[in-house]
């Protein structure tokens, strides 16, 4: 069994934007709710997004990531509250904010049977772009993202990662002030998500507001706010470090070999209520000393324990209650 009560790996990059660096207020939402029928969606949601910024939106499955996107990319009448982009009311100025907005829905949006040149061509078009200043666009954006010698294939011998790399190129093409992507890291492996989070911040830090919802602890965590919400409901809106040092303390693992008889025992034993989240047993520690006290009461029955940092995943618990997975 190991024994450990150094912090665990960090489970994010710190916010490195001060709030110095970031623009103005590009995407506000103010006590927006959805209804479909009986079921509230929304619940009256408050945020803002300003330029230079990436915000993540972490929520359960269900808890209205989706219906917020849809709302805000005018795919949604707004029912009731407001929303505003780059200044414009959502629910007055359709098309204008349209043309203010890139988005990247959850499902691929290419035509594999066109090469990527191709797409992005379709995409300007549609946008109103023409001749050479489209081509132009095009060069900027295959360079920018890597995929200059790429342009002629056809889409669908592209990898995972190349494909989000093209989907953002198109959803740039005609100079957005603010994207929206729903779960943009979905079925990309490390590597691609690394080099999708790297184009992210490129382009937050060409002064776009960059607006993503996730339902990934460890994608969250490297947005500069982490806006957690919870049936339709915002419960914390916060820079990833400060949500886990409100939480004060540290959090201790364990991993046991039988996880409910674990959790029997030391409720039983020691009164300690504990979170299963995966294959472990978490619970707030602020006494190192429990270390011991916990691997004394649980025997053979335990991999290990260690005291780490908290993280989102326990600001989530710690919110709602409730576990995330
Ligand atoms: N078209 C619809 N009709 C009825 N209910 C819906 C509809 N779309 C979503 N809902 C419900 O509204 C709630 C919020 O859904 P939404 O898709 O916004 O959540 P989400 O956080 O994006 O979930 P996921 O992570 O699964 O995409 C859920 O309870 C969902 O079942």
């Amino acid at each position: 069994m190991a024994l450990s009560s150094t912090a665990s790996a960090p489970d994010e990059a710190p916010a490195t934007t001060s709030d110095s660096s970031l623009g103005d207020v590009l995407c506000e939402v103010r006590d927006l709710h959805h209804r479909y029928g009986e079921h509230v969606a929304l619940a009256g949601v408050d945020l803002s997004v300003r330029g230079g910024e990436i915000v993540a939106v972490l929520g359960k499955n269900g808890s209205g990531k989706t219906t917020l996107f849809r709302l805000l990319s005018t795919l949604l009448p707004i029912q009731k509250g407001t929303a505003i982009l780059d200044g414009l009311d959502v629910s007055q100025h359709v098309h204008a904010v349209r043309s203010r907005l890139g988005i990247i829905f959850q499902s691929p949006s290419l035509d594999i049977k066109l090469t990527v040149d191709e797409n992005l061509r379709c995409q300007g078009a549609l946008y109103g772009l023409s001749g050479r200043e489209l081509s132009n666009r095009c060069d900027e954006l295959l360079d920018q993202f890597a995929l200059t010698d790429r342009r002629r294939d056809l889409c669908q011998t592209l990898s995972g990662g190349l494909k989000r790399r093209v989907e953002l190129a198109k959803g740039l093409l005609h100079r957005p002030r603010v994207m929206l992507l729903d779960e943009p890291s979905t079925g990309l492996d490390p590597a691609a998500r690394l080099s999708l989070w790297e184009a992210l911040q490129q382009l937050a830090d060409s002064g776009v507001a960059v607006l993503l919802t996730t339902h990934l602890m460890e994608e969250a965590a490297k947005a500069n706010r982490v806006v957690l919400m919870d049936q339709g409901q915002k419960i914390a809106d916060d820079t990833p470090s400060r949500l886990r040092a409100g939480l004060g303390g540290g959090v201790l693992t364990i991993v046991p070999d039988d996880i409910a008889t674990a959790k029997e025992t030391l409720q039983r034993e020691l009164q300690l209520d504990t979170q299963t989240v995966g294959e472990t047993l978490r619970t707030p520690c602020d006494a190192p000393e429990l270390v011991a006290t916990v691997s004394r009461i649980l025997g053979d029955n335990v991999q290990s324990i260690s005291i780490g940092r908290p993280n989102l995943e326990d600001v989530f618990v710690a919110k709602t209650g409730k576990q995330f997975q």
